[in-house]
């Protein structure tokens, strides 16, 4: 079924009136950053802070009549000045001498969490290579672009890449307590094991070192105060199932984990086994992202399915966790990274960005 256009889906928001001006949406300029993907549509609602309570019932029903459109199976509105996040008591961060110690089976009971962090999310894939560190940044960066205070903690031993894609090239300093002071990038704090350590060094690490290297990162970064507590703490996962995965889902509270996936079927056998690791471990899933969902072609916009289609879709479906989004293949996006010139950053009402800020918004729907 053809789905509609941009001008289309601009003239049917129409038909919703914005309660402060009395206009239809679109022409009130509400609609900002619209989005259209096969089957899907989105965009972001702005408003005040002080107005948000009157558009909560705008959201639903501009969602619910874009649901509604020929062609559309899902519809998400973002309503970008709701997401203060609730206050929660920091835990004291320790750090546990038994951290290193894996080799006798354990009870999957998370005993560390960083001080002064109210949520801590992983983001994981089974496979290396779909993803997952650009999904996990440009995930932190919208989170950022929604209002929270975010920090990104780069953990994959196996090829750390924050410092790389942020272009920050000083280690953390320690400061009180031999606490490690991230440094900051794009409003973001940020640590990497590829801070600690020469990443060829960090490869050939012993499971319980890297474990025990991870938690440091995780317990003895400062990533926030009591007066300014981190909102959000996003871990980049090393891509797998192995031990390294298994103790840091153990050792550490997660309050839930994105798994990332492209759709091809190799892929989305290593997401299935990621996402078993996660539920052996009592994380919650948060839901699936799909990357590389499509490249468009520059000259016919058409979409091609490269790895195909719809993969990591069904795979939710099918083990009926969220689905939070899909990713197209963008070259802008790598780009972004290589020059450490993240896109989502670069440029924060661009389609690629408001994708992300869509993921980060069902993320954060998913946490309450
Ligand atoms: N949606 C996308 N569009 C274009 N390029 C992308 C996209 N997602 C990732 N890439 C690029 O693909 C490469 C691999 O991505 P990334 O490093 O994020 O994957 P990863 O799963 O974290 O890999 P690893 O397992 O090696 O850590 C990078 O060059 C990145 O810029």
């Amino acid at each position: 079924m053809t789905q509609p256009d941009r001008e289309q889906v601009l003239s049917a928001l129409n038909a919703i009136k914005d309660p402060v001006s009395g206009a239809g949406l679109s022409d009130a300029g509400l609609v900002r950053g619209l989005v259209l993907s096969p089957d899907r549509v989105g965009f972001m609602l702005e408003v005040p802070r002080d107005q948000v309570n009157l558009y909560g019932p705008v959201r639903a029903e501009a969602e619910r009549m874009l649901a509604g459109l020929p062609g559309i199976k899902k519809a998400q509105v973002v309503l970008t000045a709701e997401t203060e996040a609730p206050v929660q008591a920091p835990k004291a961060a320790k750090l546990s001498p038994q951290a290193v110690d894996q080799n006798r089976p354990k009870a999957p009971v998370a005993s560390s969490r960083p001080a002064h962090v109210k949520r801590v999310i992983v983001v994981g894939s089974g496979k290396g290579g779909v993803g997952k560190s650009t999904i996990a940044l440009s995930l932190a960066l919208a989170l950022k672009g929604l209002g929270f205070r975010v920090g990104l903690l780069d953990a994959d031993i196996y090829g750390p890449s924050a410092p790389l894609m942020l272009g920050v090239t000083t280690p953390p300093a320690f400061g009180p307590e031999k606490m490690m002071i991230p440094p900051q990038a794009f409003g973001l704090k940020v640590n990497s094991v590829g801070f600690l350590v020469d990443a060829d060094q960090a490869m050939i690490w012993r499971g319980p070192m890297a474990s025990q290297a991870l938690n440091q990162l995780l317990t003895q970064t400062l990533w926030g105060t009591e007066a300014e507590p981190l909102d959000v703490l996003v871990v980049d996962m090393p891509p797998g199932t192995g031990d390294v995965q298994l103790t840091l889902t153990q050792k550490t509270m997660i309050d839930g984990a994105v798994v990332v996936s492209t759709p091809q079927e190799m892929a989305l056998i290593d997401a299935r086994r990621a996402i078993t690791l996660f539920e052996k471990t009592s994380v919650k899933i948060l839901g699936i992202v799909e990357n590389m969902a499509w490249l468009e072609n520059p000259v016919s916009g058409e979409a091609i399915y490269v790895f195909g289609r719809d993969g990591a879709k069904a795979l939710a479906k099918n083990l009926n966790v969220p689905f939070l989004g899909d990713v197209p293949l963008d070259p802008a996006l790598r780009k972004g990274s290589d020059e450490a010139q993240p896109l989502v950053a670069l440029e924060p009402d661009g389609d690629v960005a408001v994708r992300f800020k869509m993921i980060a918004q069902a993320v954060m729907t998913q946490l309450e």
